[in-house]
Order: C-alpha cells, then structure tokens, then sequence
C-alpha cells in the first residue's frame, strides 16, 4: 500500500483500490471470518502509521459487518484516526462478479450510524461513522465516496453527491479488463460523468492478476470537470503505482456556476450535513513553484485498441501469474498453428514487457519492485534471453504432419528464441494401440467406415501429445541441470471450446491458457498485429495458413482436413454466433431469426437454419468439455467458461423442441415465398 509514496508527493487525499486491505478476489474466503479479522488487524496497522502522515486523508476498502450482514466499504482515515466506514451501495452481479454471494447493499442514502469497534483490535476510538456520508474538511472541502458498480449504474451516486456540493469523489474500484471496457470507463463513465456534474473524480483501480482469471487492468485516474489530469498505464506490470495531480479545486465552482440546469435541480435537493473532520485538503501543500497539473489533451494516447489490448493484458497476466506461481516458465506445444503460435508470441512479448520495465526504471528512477523477480532473481534487460530462459516449444509430429506446419513451429521459436524441440509421436501411439489390440485383438483403422474407429485414431494421437507435455514440463529443467518445473499453457481458443471442437484432455486441458476467451477472429487481429508491428517476421507464414488438426492421413503428401469444413461453419460465423448466444442470450430459435436478416445476402432460410443447427448440435453434445476446460485469462463476456462466467446445463439430451420451432417457421417462410 503506497500510502508513504504518496505522501512524499505531497499528497493530501491518497485513494486505493476496492477491498485494498484483503485484495478484491478474496471470493468465497469473504464468508470466513478470518478475513474480516485479518482486515481489521491491517486496518489498525495502516491506522497507526497513518501517525506518519498527518495531513493526508487516506481512503482504502475492506469488509465490515453490521447487524450480522457482511458490507463492502471504503474506510476513510487521517492520522490515527477512522473518520467513516462508507458501504457499498450497488453491488456488482454480472459477468464474472459475484458481490450479492457474499455481501449486503447499504439502502439508506445519506444516512450512517454509530459503528461501535470490537476494543480487542486496539484502535484509540470507541466508534466511527458507518453508512452512507460525506466528509467535510476544516478548510471547507467536501469529499463523496462512489464504489465501482456504483459509477456504472443508471443510478450513479456521484450525482446526489454532486448536488450536495461535494469537490472530491473518491472511486475505489475492482474493475477487470475486458476487450474495449476501458475506453469506455475513463471516456464515457468517469470523463463523462465529471463532464456532466463538475468537481474532481479520482479513480483508483486494481491491477494484476489477484488469483483467479481475470485480470485487473488497473489504469486509475484523475479527473476534473471532464478533463484527464493523471492516469497509470492499463498493463504495466509493476505491482502498485501511484499518479498523483495538483489542482484547482476553485476550478470546481467555476464549471459549476455555468451549469445553470444542475443548479435548480441541487438547490431542490435537501441538504445532507456533512462529518466534519479535523484536516486540511487546501493550504499550503505545495511549494509555491510547484505548478497545476496541465490536462492530457490527446486521452486516446492512452487509449489501446482491442487489439492492442491482446497484445498486452495476457503477456502481463502470464508474467504475473507466473512469478506468484512461484513455477520457472512455460511449456507450449507448438504446432505450427495459429493458436499455439499466438500463445507463444504472447510469452515472447512478455518477455518484451518484463525486460523494457526492468530497463526503464533503471534509467528513471532507479527503482525497485517485486515484479522484476522471478524466483528471487532479478530479471536482466534482454528479451531474447529471458524468453529462452523461460519458454519452452516443441513440435510433435506424427505421420500426418506437413512440412508446413513444422516450417512455421521452427520459424517462431527461432524468432521469439524459445527453446525448441521436435519429437515424432508414431511409436508412442503404435506402443498404446499395440497394447489395445493385445487386449480387445482389434485393431482400428483410417479405412473404417465407423466413425467411432477414426475419431480413437484421431484422439489417441492428440492426448499422447497432452501426456508428453506434461512430462516435458517436468523434465526440461532437470535436463539442463536448473531449478523448476514449467506450466503447460493451453492453446484451445473461445470458438472451438464454444463448440467443444477438440479432444477432451488433450494439449486443451493444460495448467493455464492466455487465449481461452479469445475468438480465432481476434486472434488473428493479434497475429497480425504481432507481425507488423513486433516484427515478428515467421507469423506471416502461420497467419496465411489453414487451421487444420492434421490428425488423418495426407492425401498426396497434402493435408486433408480443415476445421471449418469439418465444423461446417467458418471461424468468423462461430465468432458472431457465439456473440449471439453470449452476451446476446439468444437460444436457437432466436439466433435463427437474427441470421434470417443478418446473414440474408449469404445463405437461404434453409441453409441458416442448417447452421443454426450445426451449432447448436456441436454445443450441445460438447457442452460437457467447458465443464473441464483449462482455466483461461477471461476477456471477453462471450467466454463459454463454465467455472465462473457461463453457467449452463452440461447433459443435453436433445434440443428437439427448438429445432422444430425453427423448422416451422421455416417451413412458413418458403410457403410464403413459393
Ligand atoms: N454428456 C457427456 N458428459 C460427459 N462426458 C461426455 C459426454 N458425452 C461424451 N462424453 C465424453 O467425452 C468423450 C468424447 O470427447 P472426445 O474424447 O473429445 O472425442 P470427440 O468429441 O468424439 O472427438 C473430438 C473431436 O474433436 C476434433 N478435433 C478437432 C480439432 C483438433 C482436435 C485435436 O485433438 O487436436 C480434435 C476431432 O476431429 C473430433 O471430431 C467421450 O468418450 C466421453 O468420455
Ligand atoms: N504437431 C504438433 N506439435 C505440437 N503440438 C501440437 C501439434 N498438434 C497439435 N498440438 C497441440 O495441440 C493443440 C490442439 O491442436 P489442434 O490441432 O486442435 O490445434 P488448434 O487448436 O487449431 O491450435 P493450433 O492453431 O495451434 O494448431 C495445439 O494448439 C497444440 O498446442
Ligand atoms: N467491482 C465492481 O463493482 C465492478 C463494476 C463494473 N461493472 C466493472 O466491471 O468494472
């Protein structure tokens, strides 16, 4: 917690993060009491030291209970002493949140109460405020507090709070990053709302990987009247970070005095008396040569595209997950394609990430910071090195394998400079169907007719590859005489999980997987990003190519296989189907009669109910392989992730009813035609 950092930049009001004190993903441990424990003992801790910090008004989160119901609150706090214990006020439900499990909403607005403080956690006061206030400082600032969900609600309670005259809201958020979200945090929420009611709005959110899938990409703010004064970069790796700004809070009257609308509707409002405390915000904080902060006029610098994004937030999710994992790298079982060569550029880009860091800070400020560890040693400043160091490829061929394929695999790992292997399969899979044939005295065979007989031949072939994974994960380092074992990375993508379109526990059951919400679409937005603006001149070859499994025999020495044909529908139409099922909620039904209009220059009535269907029959006899799917960096709502975000039956016996309503209408239509 940065709180000396940033009252060595003279800092008067210094915000953290949403349940800073016990970290945001504390989930289920939000039902033990030892949490809340354990917060408060902290509380106490940062109370005491706050001694150090006279004269900063320090807002941090943590959960309370009151009559027996669990609340998410900031807690605000200025030297030694507690001045308010601020619940929540929305809770956040959707997507991958989960708040109304574990906590209760503060309903009464405006309205606190006496918080009595267990003695045994040896704080100097009896009791605190606790509910919904605002506080004044002596020197006449008011200061409003708007937890996260809070800010996305129709309802925002930065409005009321506005209307009382506060000049500070402090936001403490626990916001993830999902693809394009951030954009419209800063522009439309926190500029916007600022831009709508005036005053300052600080923002300050989590960052890293706090233990599960998501990905907290942090990039607080300040802001005032609409305007960008400080922002911490999306995904830089650094554990904390602090912006500060100096402003004119005068600045806050004079927007206001122009907003003749917001004037009537406050003056209507009924007056809300502040909790006054005993410190100052204005004064004599700075030296007076020290300047205001000037705005950021171009936001959009800061600003990444989606695609940008994907360059970005899993290479930090990796290197961060990496290092509390405590494990040496990474293993990935490169085939040559377009998934597994994405997942490896984003470990090289990480490496990218990790090194420029390191270099940057040593030609700033010199500094240090536990992100620059792994394992206890200090990461250097070459990429190529600590990519070799920490990344680990293979190819596994069989005799279904292209050239093609393992020129892209060597091509990648010779540019990223992993440390590359290639090893043939055949004899392993000749050893297990030998062992099958001694028991059953069967043998299965490519020229069977039974579907059942190719589908083993092609399954065999993928999990034998899972299986030496594993044990390559285990074994690369003890063979070159180091310490560790390295984590498989899964490379199954959001589309062929979607549709269940691998073999269950093969190289798509793995430790972790940085694309697994992450549309083949996307992904070759990515891919192609990578290779022209990284320079990573072997992704040409892997972004021309044909996804294709390569688990049957050539033809003429040719690959006879594709995934879209086999799928019977093409990355891009699983993509927008997938879209319409999640977030879109549509059920078959409902998706036909979309695609009706949305694909009626490109396929009949008939056909689109052909793939409607097609979809849907792969989803549903696959389901069951989400239930197991290799926990993946979670970017996108569209994520069929049944762990957190998606949940669904996994046993479909049929979806007869639907299919014959989208028959029907089908059926109508074409009378209607002829
Ligand atoms: N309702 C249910 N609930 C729970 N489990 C269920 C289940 N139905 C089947 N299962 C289980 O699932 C198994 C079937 O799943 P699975 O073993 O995956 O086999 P399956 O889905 O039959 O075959 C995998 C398909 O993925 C294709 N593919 C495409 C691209 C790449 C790769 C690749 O591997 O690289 C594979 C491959 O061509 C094949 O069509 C059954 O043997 C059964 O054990
Ligand atoms: N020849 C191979 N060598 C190494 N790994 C392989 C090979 N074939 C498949 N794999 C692993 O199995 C995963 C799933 O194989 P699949 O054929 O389904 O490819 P995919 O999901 O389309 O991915 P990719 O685009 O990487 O080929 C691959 O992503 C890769 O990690
Ligand atoms: N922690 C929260 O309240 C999250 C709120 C918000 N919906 C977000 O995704 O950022």
């Amino acid at each position: 917690m940065p709180c000396k950092e940033a009252y060595e930049r003279d800092a008067r009001l210094r915000l953290g993060p949403e349940l800073e004190i016990p970290g945001y993903g504390c989930a289920d441990h939000y039902h033990e009491q030892d949490t809340e424990i354990h917060s408060w003992e902290n509380l106490r801790i940062l109370t005491h030291e706050s001694k150090q910090w006279p004269s900063m008004l320090i807002v941090t989160g943590m959960p309370v209970r009151h009559r027996s119901l669990m609340y998410n609150c900031a807690v605000a706090l200025q030297n030694g002493k507690l001045l308010l214990i601020r619940p929540k006020k929305a809770l956040c439900d959707e997507d991958v949140y989960r708040e109304s499990r574990w906590f209760v909403r503060w309903t009464e607005p405006f309205v606190h109460v006496d918080f009595f403080i267990n003695p045994d956690y040896g704080f100097e006061q009896e009791s605190v405020p606790f509910g919904d206030g605002i506080l004044e400082s002596l020197d006449g600032v008011k200061i409003g507090f708007e937890i996260c969900e809070e800010l996305w609600t129709a309802h925002s309670s930065h409005i009321e709070l506005a209307q009382q005259g506060v000049d500070i809201i402090c936001n403490g958020s626990g916001s993830h990053h999902i693809l394009g979200k951030s954009n419209y945090r800063i522009n439309q929420l926190i500029l916007g709302g600022s831009q709508k009611i005036g005053g300052v709005y600080m923002f300050s959110n989590h960052r890293g990987c706090d233990g599960d899938q998501v990905y907290y990409d942090g990039a607080s703010s300040i802001a005032q009247n609409g305007d960008l004064y400080a922002q911490i970069n999306q995904f830089d790796i650094e554990d904390t970070c602090v912006a500060t700004a100096l402003i004119d809070l005068a600045q806050n009257f004079a927007f206001r005095q122009n907003k003749g609308s917001n004037k009537i509707t406050a003056s209507n409002t009924k007056y809300v008396e502040p909790i006054r405390f005993n410190g100052r915000i204005t004064g004599n904080v700075a030296p007076l040569s020290e300047k205001l902060t000037k705005p950021i006029d171009q936001i959009e610098r800061l600003q990444l595209t989606p695609t940008e994004e994907l360059a970005q937030g899993p290479p930090a999710w990796l290197w961060h997950y990496l290092r509390r994992s405590k494990m040496a790298g990474f293993f990935v079982p490169l085939s040559g394609g377009q998934d597994s060569s994405a997942v490896a550029t984003m470990v090289r880009i990480m490496c990218n990430k990790v090194c420029e860091a390191v270099k940057r800070r040593r030609e700033t400020d010199g500094g240090d910071d536990p992100a620059y560890y792994l394992n206890g040693v200090r990461v250097g400043e070459d990429p190529a090195e600590l990519c070799n160091q920490i990344l680990f490829t293979c190819y596994m061929a069989s005799e279904h394998s292209s050239t093609e394929t393992r020129a892209c695999a060597d091509g990648l790992a010779k540019d990223i400079n992993s440390n590359h292997s290639s090893l043939f399969i055949d004899t392993a899979v000749s050893a297990l169907l030998g062992i099958f044939k001694m028991a059953l005295g069967f043998m299965p065979s490519f020229q069977s007719s039974d579907r059942r007989e190719t589908t083993a031949l092609e399954n065999i072939q993928a999990r034998i590859r899972m299986v030496l994974a594993y044990l390559f994960a285990q074994l690369s380092l003890v063979a070159k005489g180091k310490p560790g074992t390295l984590l498989v990375l899964g490379t199954a993508n959001v589309d062929e999980s979607l549709v269940g379109y691998l073999t269950k526990y093969d190289c798509s059951s793995a430790d972790i997987n940085p694309i697994g919400s992450i549309s083949k679409h996307d992904l070759r937005k990515f891919l192609r990003h990578a290779y022209e603006k990284l320079g990573i001149t072997s992704l040409k070859q892997v972004i021309d190519s044909t996804p294709t499994a390569e688990l049957r025999p050539l033809k003429d020495g040719k690959v006879a296989q594709t995934d879209e044909e086999e799928i019977g529908l093409t990355y891009d139409e699983l993509s927008q189907m997938g879209q319409l099922r999640k977030p879109g909620a549509m059920g078959p039904y409902s998706m036909f009669i979309r695609l009706l209009e949305t694909w009626s220059d490109k396929y009949t009535p008939r056909q689109n109910a052909g793939k409607v269907e097609q979809f849907f029959w792969r989803y549903r006899i696959n389901r069951h392989k989400a239930m197991v799917a290799t926990p993946a960096y979670h970017a996108e709502s569209y994520n069929p992730d049944d762990h957190r975000n998606d949940h669904r039956p996994f046993l479909y016996p049929d979806m007869a009813y639907q299919i014959e309503k989208i028959h029907e209408k089908l059926r109508q239509l074409e009378t209607s035609e002829e």
